[in-house]
């Protein structure tokens, strides 16, 4: 059973962003910081009112670039296959990206932060992540909308974490050390393409998963019913898109750190509407060398509200992640 209604809660970050920040209060940021506690503890997901930070018009015009990206005759798109780059940066074909061992039924450029590694040495083999990003020539507006989404994200990237840190308990001190460990951002963001899923089709439009790093940013076109997350109650709801609003939800780093506080939700793609669905997730993730261990707010907010918490192995961020996407890795 699918619950048609959103039941998730509407966060509005404006009193943590730059441009905004003196408009408000530290009592207004307390405020929003207690409401992402209560929604990273009680739901993993939740919608972040971005309204006079992001315009209209700019997020519908780097969606219908995608769209028209993936109209593109396949040929084209293939010239910037990730086999060509260093399997992980370009594009990826209609049923190339596999989730739980099955096929996704969707289309995809990906991007990542800059090569974390030295240069590729000429003639040698890259290994996973070594590389560039690879952009589509056509159509021309494509690479700086999307370059200009990844700068925006990075800022409503730190507003948030912020807002976290201080509803998880930190002070502005422990905050500025915590900050450390995502202010190079690892990020990656991906332009996906879902065509129908077909009636008879093996696996998900995108199967469920939990994502790898901080956060997600989810802006998507304004079909509905397509996206859904998995209620801690265990029933599948309905993510539908809000408008002035990118949907926010939690990743496996944010788990770690809170010892399971804040756990990362479960969330999947099934999308049968007869048109063509474009989604732009942005993964605001750690720094690649950050060691991501149980924060000591987390251990003091467990221990004032009664949670138990699941401490994790510590982890470099970097070597999570290409555990988690050596799948994909096969070129
Ligand atoms: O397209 C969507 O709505 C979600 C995609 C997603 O969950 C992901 O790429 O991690
Ligand atoms: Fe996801």
């Amino acid at each position: 059973m699918v619950t048609p209604t959103p039941a998730l809660p509407i966060i509005s970050i404006a009193p943590y962003l730059p441009a905004t920040y003196a408009d408000y209060s530290d009592a207004d940021r307390a405020a929003v910081a207690a409401q992402f506690h209560a929604a990273c503890r009680d739901v993993g997901f939740l919608y972040l009112n971005v309204e006079g930070f992001l315009l209209k018009d700019d997020m519908d015009e780097v969606l219908t670039l995608g769209t028209e990206f993936f109209e593109r005759p396949q040929e084209e798109k293939e010239k910037i296959h990730i086999g060509s780059m260093d399997g992980a940066r370009g594009y990826q074909r209609y049923g190339e990206n596999i989730t739980q061992g099955k096929a996704d039924h969707h289309e995809g450029l990906d991007l990542y932060a800059a090569n974390p590694y030295e240069a590729v040495e000429a003639g040698a083999k890259p290994r996973p992540l070594q590389g560039d990003n690879q952009y589509p020539k056509t159509p021309a507006g494509l690479q700086p909308a999307l370059e200009a989404w990844v700068d925006k994200m990075h800022v409503l990237g730190e507003a948030v974490m912020h807002a976290m840190a201080l509803g998880l308990g930190m002070d502005e001190a422990e905050w500025k050390a915590f900050w450390k460990l995502s202010n190079k951002s690892f990020w990656s963001m991906r332009l996906i393409g879902y065509p129908p899923l077909p009636p008879n089709a093996d696996g998900r439009s995108c199967g469920e998963h939990k994502d790898y790093g901080n956060l997600t940013f989810l802006h998507t076109d304004s079909t509905p019913d397509a996206l859904q997350v998995l209620s801690r109650s265990g029933e599948w709801i309905n993510a539908n898109p809000v408008p002035g609003c990118v949907v926010v939800n939690i990743g496996a780093m944010w788990d770690k750190w809170t010892g399971g506080m804040y756990p990362a939700t479960l969330h999947r793609v099934i999308h049968k509407a007869p048109t063509y669905r474009v989604s732009l997730p942005f993964f605001f993730e750690p720094n690649f060398d950050s060691n991501i261990t149980l924060l000591d707010a987390a251990k003091r907010t467990a221990a004032k509200e009664g949670i138990e918490l699941v401490p994790e192995p510590d982890v470099l961020y970097g070597d999570y992640l290409l555990g988690k996407v050596s799948g994909n890795f096969k070129y």
